[in-house]
């Protein structure tokens, strides 16, 4: 299984930065991409198509939304559909995240048709799950996690592995600086590995991301963890500097 280094650029960058990035992203590592490594790159909407000029064609470097309405197209202002993201070369998009949760209120049944329009329209998804701070001290990590998974996960069918990724991003680790440390990323991924394989046939094959904080001094040791095939970025993403050095942690 090879493991995916994944950038969310959230709100940020204008056109020149979205295309300078991700120049040096691709300059400062193709040349060195290890074979068991893919990059993916969630811009936001405006610059998908700058992002996607760039990497595409490019082996081992993939283009993500990093949300879409669940509907082919139609009167929907303001939204985007999985037909439009394809089409600009997107192959994978975050369903999920706990900004969608909590700021845009995103609930699980809402998530759960997302995760299946999108899957069946062709795009890979990243869905992302993670306890908030109140529920990792109340001890309900694990009760949080399979709730997440069972809600959002109802009623998929997998064509192959690659096309489902989860995400594990703490709430509290989210731009926090507050990395979660081994044994918390050890035992949350182990809970999410055990439920994909009862889910799921190849549920051993499905890649688990963590995020929440990675940086390039704590890349290479988060991602030599059980259960962790690769890691998703926020802040350290958005200067090539940084996430360059995590793609090749
Ligand atoms: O939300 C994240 C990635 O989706 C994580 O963000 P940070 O890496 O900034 O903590």
């Amino acid at each position: 299984m090879k493991q995916l280094i994944a950038a969310n650029w959230k709100m940020y960058k204008k056109w020149e930065e979205a295309l300078s990035t991700a120049r040096e992203i691709l300059v400062g590592t193709h040349k060195q991409l290890p074979d068991n490594r893919e990059v993916l790159i969630f811009p936001s909407f405006p610059l998908l198509k700058v992002v996607s000029e760039i990497i595409a064609e490019q082996k081992g470097y993939y283009l993500g939304g990093q949300n879409f309405y669940p509907a082919l197209e139609g009167a929907f202002t303001g939204e985007v559909s999985p037909v439009q993201l394809l089409d600009l070369g997107c192959s994978y998009a975050l369903v999920g995240h706990s900004e969608r949760r909590h700021i845009f209120k995103e609930d699980d049944s809402f998530l759960a048709k997302k995760v299946k329009f999108g899957l069946e329209q062709g795009l890979k998804i990243v869905f992302c799950i993670g306890e908030k701070l109140e529920e990792r001290k109340a001890n309900k990590v694990k009760e949080v996690l399979l709730y997440q998974l069972e809600t959002g996960l109802q009623d998929i069918v997998l064509e192959d592995s690659e096309t489902l990724t989860i995400a594990y991003e703490p709430v509290w680790a989210i731009g926090t600086g507050e990395v979660a440390n081994t044994e918390d990323i050890l035992e949350a991924h182990k809970i999410i590995r055990d439920f994909l394989k009862e889910r799921f046939k190849f549920g051993e094959e499905i890649r688990i991301l963590y995020g929440g904080s990675v940086k390039p001094a704590n890349a290479s040791q988060i991602l030599s963890l059980d259960n962790v095939n690769g890691v998703l970025v926020g802040g350290a993403s958005l200067s090539a500097d940084s996430f360059n050095q995590i793609i090749l942690a």
